[in-house]
Order: structure tokens, then C-alpha cells, then sequence
């Protein structure tokens, strides 16, 4: 069921467009368990690619090989043509940032201090400087402030500046962490289930929010279970099913892929339905306008499929 399918629109980049991300072999096994078997995925900039999957797929383990939380058992992830390290903080700092499925905010810390955390990697002035607050770190303080005030100008956040985010309505939460992923500067974003939760009119902002961010020359990476969302925003959509990519392409494409139903809603009975079936539930329904239910569970004379078909005729 999960043979990988390559569409001739799924792996030729756009014209002019380089592979920012381009993820090989990747495999992560969890003792006997294979959680992700052998994808390749890439995502070229200028890209926003969607990556679904039932339960369990193994989305966010996949998410975690790229972003160096865990060290793939097989494979290689490659940023900008350089191979990433297993270390969180260096993949961030190659250009890499991500959200998590469950809101990782400083909870006690307010909304532009949450911002400013994300530019710590940006930001080259070492202990010394900082205890000493010499010109060279005050400029540095003052440059992140400023590019902190312009995320949360382009998130719609700057009112809240000195808010706790905490006190921050959900909606509010989610695209505090898309800022602060937008504090390191990356070329790539990784979304995971940036609208879990989320009201239609929240998701509807959050669709403009990642559009706006593409526009600003970070590619997206998302995953979702929202189809909705995921078939109007992206460019292409990858289907993991049990650890493998299934398929791979436009939208449209994987939208009409009966194999990705199938791995929706699971394999339909072959065939038609049966007749049997159909002739069980008329007679029950003709027992049900023909009298009350006799003990022993029949109604009237129609008790099985067979008698009220032999009723009819
Ligand atoms: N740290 C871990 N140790 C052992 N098994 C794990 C670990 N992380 C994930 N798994 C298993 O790997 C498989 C894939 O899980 P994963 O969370 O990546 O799926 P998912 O597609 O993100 O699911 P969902 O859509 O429900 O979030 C599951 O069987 C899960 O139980």
C-alpha cells in the first residue's frame, strides 16, 4: 500500500528555484519500531509544501530528524546544499526554525521577550560583552528590539508588546510562535499543526499569515490535518502513510490519488454492496411498517432477508 509514488510535478524544482531542504533516505527506527522509512523530501525556495498523514504517520518524527532533535537512524538532511548537524541550536542557526504541535511559549515572559529569545542565534556579542554592556552590545540589544518590533508589527502583535504570554488569547499564541521561529531569520520555516485549535476565522489568518511569510522569502514547510487549509495554501503536498511516502505532487494531484483516500478512510469492501446487505435492511424496514416485534426478535411475518424477499414476489 505504501509504494512511493513520484509525479513528474513533484521533484523537478521550479525554474530558477534551488533546494533549500533536501532530505535523503531519511529512515528513524525506535527499536523495532520504524517510524519513518527511507523519505526523501525537498523543498526549494519560494515553496510553501504540505506534508499529511493519519495518526501516527510519523509527520512529527520526521520533523524532528530535520530539525536535529533526533539523529536519524539512516539518511542525511541537507540545508542549502550543506549537511545539517544532529544539534538543535546549529540547525536553527544554519537557517532552519520550526513550531511545535503543542504551544512552547515562555508562559511568564512577555510577548517581545519571547520574540528576543528567538534571536539568539542572530546575535554575536559573547558574556563579556554582555555583562559589561559595552556600546557594542547596547547596539545589539537595540537592532534585536527593532527587528523584534517589526515581527510583531507583521504578526499583528505590536499592541500586545508588553503583554505576558500567557494572558495571550490562543490565537494570539500560535502566531507569537510563528514570530518567534521568524526571530532567527530562517530560509525555511517548519509548521507543525500551526491551526490545531484554531476557529475558522483564526485559521483563515494564519492561511494569509504563512502566504505573507513566503512572500518574505522563507520557504514553509507544514504539516496539518486541516485539508482545507492544506489544499488552498500549498504549492505541493507529500502524503506520509505508515513511515513511507505515498505520494507526492500538486494538490490536485494527491487530492484525486485514490490510494490517499484509502489511507484516509481505509480500504473499501470490494465490489459493490452486497445485496444481501441490501435486501437484510429492507426487510427490516418493511418489518418495522408491518407490526410490532414478536419475541424472539422478528417483526411480522418478515423476519429474515430471504422471507421478505419471497414476500414480494
Ligand atoms: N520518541 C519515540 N519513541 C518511540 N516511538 C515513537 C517516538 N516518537 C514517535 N514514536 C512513534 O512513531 C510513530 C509516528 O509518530 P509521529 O508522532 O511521528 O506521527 P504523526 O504522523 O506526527 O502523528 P499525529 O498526526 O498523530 O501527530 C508512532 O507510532 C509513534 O508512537
Amino acid at each position: 500500500m505504501t509504494t512511493t509514488t513520484t509525479q513528474q510535478d513533484a521533484t523537478t524544482p521550479p525554474a530558477g528555484r534551488k533546494a533549500v531542504l533536501d532530505a535523503s533516505g531519511v529512515t528513524m527506527r525506535f527499536g523495532g519500531l520504524t517510524a519513518i522509512k527511507d523519505v526523501d523530501l525537498q523543498v526549494h525556495t519560494g515553496e510553501i509544501l504540505g506534508l499529511i498523514g493519519p495518526n501516527g504517520a510519523g509527520k512529527t518524527t520526521f520533523f524532528n530528524c530535520l530539525t536535529g532533535l533526533y539523529v536519524p537512524t539512516e539518511g542525511t538532511v541537507s540545508y542549502k546544499g550543506t549537511v545539517l548537524p544532529h544539534r538543535s541550536h546549529l540547525v536553527t542557526q544554519a537557517g532552519i526554525a520550526r513550531t511545535f504541535q503543542n504551544i512552547r511559549l515562555f508562559a511568564n515572559m512577555t510577548v517581545l521577550e519571547n520574540v528576543l529569545v528567538g534571536r539568539h542565534t542572530r546575535t554575536s556579542e559573547g558574556l563579556f560583552s554582555a555583562l559589561l554592556r559595552g556600546p557594542g552590545f547596547r547596539r545589539a540589544e537595540q537592532e534585536s528590539e527593532d527587528r523584534a518590533m517589526e515581527l510583531l508589527g507583521f504578526i499583528g502583535l505590536q499592541d500586545k508588546r508588553e503583554h505576558l504570554a500567557r494572558n495571550l488569547p490562543y490565537g494570539d499564541q500560535r502566531k507569537l510562535e510563528i514570530a518567534r521561529a521568524l526571530a532567527s531569520e530562517p530560509g525555511l520555516l517548519l509548521l507543525d499543526e500551526p491551526t490545531a485549535g484554531m476557529t475558522a476565522g483564526e485559521t483563515t489568518a494564519t492561511r494569509e499569515l504563512v502566504l505573507a511569510i513566503r512572500e518574505e522569502g522563507t520557504a514553509v514547510l507544514v504539516i496539518e490535518h486541516d485539508m482545507r487549509f492544506i489544499f488552498n495554501l500549498c504549492d505541493r503536498v507529500a502524503v506520509l502513510v505508515q513511515g513511507e511516502k505515498l505520494v507526492e505532487g500538486s494538490p490536485e494531484t494527491v487530492q484525486n490519488d485514490e490510494r490517499v483516500v484509502a489511507a484516509y478512510l481505509g480500504t473499501p469492501f470490494e465490489g459493490e454492496p452486497g445485496e444481501a446487505e441490501a435486501a437484510e435492511v429492507q426487510a427490516a424496514e418493511r418489518a418495522h411498517e408491518t407490526g410490532p416485534l414478536k419475541a424472539g426478535g422478528t417483526a411480522g411475518t418478515a423476519g429474515t432477508a430471504a422471507e421478505a424477499e419471497g414476500d414480494e414476489h
